[in-house]
């Protein structure tokens, strides 16, 4: 069977995912796109040969569409995640989830109602090799109890556009799933401060920012989210056991000998960085989907938890680095033990 995959949002993430579910991933093919822009959402489709919608709703609803992607931006996404559900259909979210934690509940009622889940996140760093061996390393026992983590999130440049909330909404989110995940513990409480600033950000930015987490086992975590760090995109992390550390590997680039120096490239961007990462997470949820099975990777739940720490550390930043109590409901039953 080939998934007919409806994708709502055709800018920039969800022209990539497309090329990837239209050029890389065996068994998948886009059947029909939406975007507010009609316009390029009809040059999208006339290039994959998908039916270009006037909106999410017509989309969901279309005979042609087994399962939809969401792609629009944050604000936009618990709309068409809740019609999915409520067509039954299964439903591939990119991150975040919902920008509110209400609705992000609602989410997580309606797929309860439902009485199975339809729902993934795309928090792609579950997927990538290095942190699914760190993952394995952890979950061995080899480095006997983990006692701290140590992180850097560093983007070469920003736009104007983005804020000093962001760094924790939209970029520290994926630590902090990805940390949920690692560890297999929650995340109770966030602090944010701010050291000097670089000279190389747009004015009204806080950056570089300091996030500090603990979990409910209290393993702390530092995370360094710098975004204007100019020389790339660099992914860092280090988990401390009792016996031993695991540290994510660089990604696979050839060394170079000239001049003098031998020297590495650094990926200048998150699409270079994860792109096997992004591949592997289409290749497994499609499998899902092809066989009628629940989505293996993050769950509704984990888009709720995301948002409510997220949130967290937000209010900290807000209020000059208090150290702020993450507010989370119970895990439900269904969505299985710790994160
Ligand atoms: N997993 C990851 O590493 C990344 C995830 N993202 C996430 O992907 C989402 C999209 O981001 P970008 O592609 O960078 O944004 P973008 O602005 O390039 O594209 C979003 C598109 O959605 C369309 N759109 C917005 N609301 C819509 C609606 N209700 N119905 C139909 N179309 C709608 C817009 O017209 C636009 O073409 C965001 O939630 C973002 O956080 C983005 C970059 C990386
Ligand atoms: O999701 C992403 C962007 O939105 C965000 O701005 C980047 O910092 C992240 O690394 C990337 O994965």
């Amino acid at each position: 069977m080939t998934v007919r995959v409806g994708v709502i949002g055709t800018g920039m993430i969800g022209q990539d995912h497309i090329r990837r579910l239209t050029d890389v991933i065996a068994g998948a093919r886009v059947s029909a796109v939406t975007d507010l822009d009609a316009d390029r959402a009809a040059e999208v489709a006339a290039r994959v040969g998908a039916t270009a919608h006037p909106d999410g709703a017509e989309l969901i609803a279309s005979p042609e569409v087994d399962a939809v992607l969401v792609t629009s931006w944050g604000p936009t996404h618990a709309e068409h995640v809740l019609n999915a559900i409520a067509a039954g259909r299964p439903v591939f979210c990119e991150k975040p989830l919902a920008t509110t934690a209400e609705d992000c509940l609602r989410i997580v009622e309606a797929e309860r109602a439902h009485g199975r889940r339809l729902v993934q996140v795309g928090f792609m760093r579950r997927f990538d090799a290095g942190y699914r061996q760190m993952k394995e390393v952890l979950a061995s026992g080899s480095l006997g109890t983990p006692l701290m983590v140590h992180c850097a999130h560093r983007n070469p440049t920003v736009p104007d556009s983005y804020t000093s909330r962001m760094a924790a909404q939209d970029t520290a989110v994926h630590e902090i799933d990805v940390l949920r995940w690692l560890l297999d513990d929650e995340i109770v409480s966030a602090q944010v401060i701010t050291p000097r600033a670089t000279s190389k950000r747009f004015a009204h930015l806080k950056d570089p920012q300091i996030m500090l987490f603990e979990t409910a086992n209290g393993v702390r975590v530092d995370l360094e989210v710098f975004v204007n760090c100019q020389y790339g995109y660099d992914i860092r992390c280090e988990t401390v056991g009792e016996e031993g550390l695991v540290r994510l590997p660089d990604p696979a680039a050839v060394g170079v000998r000239t001049a003098g120096l031998h020297s590495t490239a650094v990926p200048q961007d998150w699409k270079a960085r994860f792109v096997d990462a992004f591949d592997t997470e289409f290749r497994e949820w499609i499998a899902t989907v092809e066989n009628g099975t629940e989505p293996t990777g993050p769950s509704a739940w984990d888009g709720y938890a995301a948002t409510v720490i997220t949130d967290a550390a937000v209010a900290s930043l807000d209020s000059d680095g208090a150290v702020v109590t993450v507010d989370m409901k119970p895990r439900p039953a269904c969505y299985g033990g710790a994160a």
